[in-house]
Formats: C-alpha cells, sequence, structure tokens
C-alpha cells in the first residue's frame, strides 16, 4: 500500500497495482456462542476483483460490515487503502462506495433525487459545485447503471432491481478506489446481471479494485480474478482464479455416442481414470495424442482438451478437506 502522507490525510493518488487495498488479521466476531467470522486474514490487493464466496450463514456479511466499520470486530484488525479501520472511517470511507443489505433510498423522492442528496452529504467525494453539477453527475451515474429513462419516478415505484442500481449509482459517485459489494445482483434478472457485470468490469478496468460476496459460483467465475472462500467463518481458501483452474495435466474427451465412449475405453485401457456418459478423463497424455489414438481408430470425437476444474469442484473440495479433518477420530 502506498504510505499515507505525513500530514495523515489520504493519499489521494492512484494505488500501484498489487498493492493491499483490504487487509484484515485475525478477524474475529462473535455473537454470544456463536463464532461468525473466524481469525480470517484477508488481502485483497489493488486491481482485484476479489470474489468473496461462501454459503448461506458462513459470515460473508459479518466481514463486510467489519471491513466498513459498520459493526466491531470482537478481536482482530482491519486495513481499508492502507489505513486502520474504524479509526480512519472519515478519511478513508469517501473513497470506498459500498452496497450492503439492500440500498437505502427515500421512497417518495426520485431516483435522482437521492443520488443528489446522497452526493450532497458525501464528504470529499466530489459532492462539490452547486446543484447543476450534483444533477449532471446524478444524470451521468443513472445511465451508467441503466436507469436514465426512469431517474425522475419514485423510488417507490422501483422494483428490488432498480433500486440495486440505484445504490450501486449512488457508489459510484463517490468514484470510489474500492468498490465493496454484498450480493449486488439480487433480485436482477439476467439481462440486469450481465449489465453490472459490464459495469464492474469497466470500473476495475479505470482502475477500481471490485470486492464482491456472492453465494453464486457462476457469477463470481466469469467476474473475479481472485476469490476468497468462507466455510462457517474460516477462510479456507485465498487464490487467482486462473492458478485454481489451472490445467490439471488429465485431457477431458467427449466423443459422439455411447459406443465410442466405448470403443475409446478399450483403446486407451488403465489411462482412462473415469467415464461419465460419454465423457472420458484420461491420464498421462497430451490432447493432441488422444485425439490422433481415438480419430485413427475411427472413434469420432466431439470435443477434446485439458481438463480444469470448475469453480464448483474447487469450492466442493475445500469445503469437504475441512469437512474431513473434523471427522473425530
Ligand atoms: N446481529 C447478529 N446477532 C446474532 N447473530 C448474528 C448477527 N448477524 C449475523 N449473525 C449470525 O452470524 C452468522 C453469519 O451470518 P452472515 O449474515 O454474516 O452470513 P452470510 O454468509 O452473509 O450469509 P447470507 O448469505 O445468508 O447473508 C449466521 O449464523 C448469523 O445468524
Amino acid at each position: 500500500m502506498s504510505a499515507a502522507p505525513p500530514d495523515g490525510t489520504l493519499d489521494e493518488g492512484a494505488t500501484t497495482p498489487g498493492d493491499s487495498v483490504v487487509r484484515t488479521t485475525g478477524l474475529t466476531k462473535r455473537y454470544g456462542a456463536l463464532t461468525a467470522v473466524d481469525a480470517v486474514d484477508l488481502d485483497v490487493r489493488a486491481g482485484d476483483v476479489y470474489g468473496f464466496l461462501g454459503a448461506n450463514g458462513s459470515g460473508k456479511t459479518t466481514t463486510v460490515r467489519c471491513l466498513l466499520g459498520l459493526v466491531l470486530p470482537t478481536s482482530g484488525r482491519v486495513e481499508l487503502l492502507g489505513r486502520a479501520m474504524p479509526r480512519a472511517a472519515a478519511e478513508v470511507l469517501p473513497r470506498v462506495g459500498a452496497l450492503v443489505e439492500g440500498p437505502a433510498a427515500y421512497g417518495h423522492l426520485s431516483g435522482r433525487a437521492n443520488l443528489e442528496l446522497s452526493d450532497a452529504s458525501g464528504r470529499r467525494s466530489g459532492g462539490e459545485g452547486g446543484r447543476r453539477a450534483r444533477r449532471r453527475r446524478a444524470d451521468e451515474a443513472l445511465d451508467r447503471v441503466g436507469l436514465g429513462a426512469v431517474g425522475r419516478r419514485p423510488v417507490r415505484a422501483y422494483s428490488l432491481g432498480m433500486r440495486q442500481r440505484l445504490g450501486l449509482a449512488a457508489a459510484l459517485m463517490r468514484r470510489p478506489r474500492l468498490l465493496v459489494l454484498d450480493e449486488p445482483t439480487n433480485g436482477l434478472d439476467p439481462q440486469g446481471i450481465r449489465e453490472i457485470r459490464e459495469l464492474l468490469l469497466e470500473l476495475n478496468r479505470t482502475g477500481t479494485t471490485v470486492f464482491l460476496s456472492s453465494h453464486l459460483l457462476a457469477e463470481v467465475e466469469q467476474l473475479c480474478t481472485r476469490i476468497g472462500l468462507l466455510d462457517r467463518g474460516r477462510l479456507v481458501l485465498e487464490e487467482r482464479l486462473d492458478v485454481l483452474q489451472a490445467p490439471t495435466g488429465r485431457v477431458a474427451v467427449e466423443t459422439t455416442d455411447a459406443e465410442g465412449a466405448d470403443r475409446a475405453v478399450t483403446l486407451l485401457g488403465d489411462a482412462v481414470v473415469s467415464r461419465t456418459g460419454v465423457r472420458l478423463l484420461v491420464s498421462g497424455a497430451d490432447p493432441a495424442t488422444v485425439t490422433e489414438r481415438l480419430v485413427g481408430a475411427g472413434v469420432r470425437v466431439q470435443a477434446v482438451g485439458p481438463e480444469r476444474r470448475s469453480l464448483e469442484q474447487v469450492v466442493e473440495e475445500h469445503t469437504r478437506a475441512r469437512a474431513a479433518q473434523e471427522v473425530p477420530t
């Protein structure tokens, strides 16, 4: 993380890729006998689109609330943009956009008026410049999230998805260096999910680090560069997605029909690790060699390629690994 200037103000300059943007050390939150977040060490770096994964109740929202200073940890440390939270909240939070647990908005006011209000109240958030400038910023933000046409309607007439977009627009108006989103696509239809994904990727390209919590593996797989996996309050995995999904060394083969798969099993013998219908997993060979052998023997092949694990498999392995460790002996 870039060092804070000696006068104690927040460095407004861009973070360098790889700098730590969110760091927690031993972050723990207990509610009575329940440990909702258990000694979590997170390390989110500048430039990441970080997917914070975990089943319902695993502690994602509690962690996010601790990050933003909305809840005080029982123990452990939180740093945002290199500054200790919640002590530096007043300096750090204007540089952080957040969308947590359904955006709050005044129902009787229009989306645009809500944005103008939050702009006027946001300190050091670009809220300066008078009414006309605020209105222009609000209109720009509404356009970016696809609410340009309905920005003048009262928020009480918005669907959940529209409210979610409005919350994102409010977060964007801070021109944040870090955007923290808790389940951002809740209530959105597939088209809305695609639009939000595009928007987050565009923001990331222009220098915003994105931290989003989600239980939707497909969403995280399409969007994120690094993931953290929470399992019953513990961080059981933190890694780059391309590392987790690197080729396993085995070859995945799909024949056009069951007869072809039968013949492939006979031809490849012990190299076949498993078969599911017309799909085989083959070890000890590369895709080109496997293709040559099968096609040479007249087996029709639909697809051949290096095996990569899906995020679902990765998550399953790590949660199962932990469950196995806990089996009493
Ligand atoms: N204020 C609270 N008081 C008591 N228990 C709480 C409180 N907030 C959360 N918990 C408990 O802490 C655990 C973690 O909850 P949390 O909401 O952080 O999980 P989550 O991963 O965000 O789940 P979800 O996806 O369902 O929101 C749960 O068992 C929850 O019941």
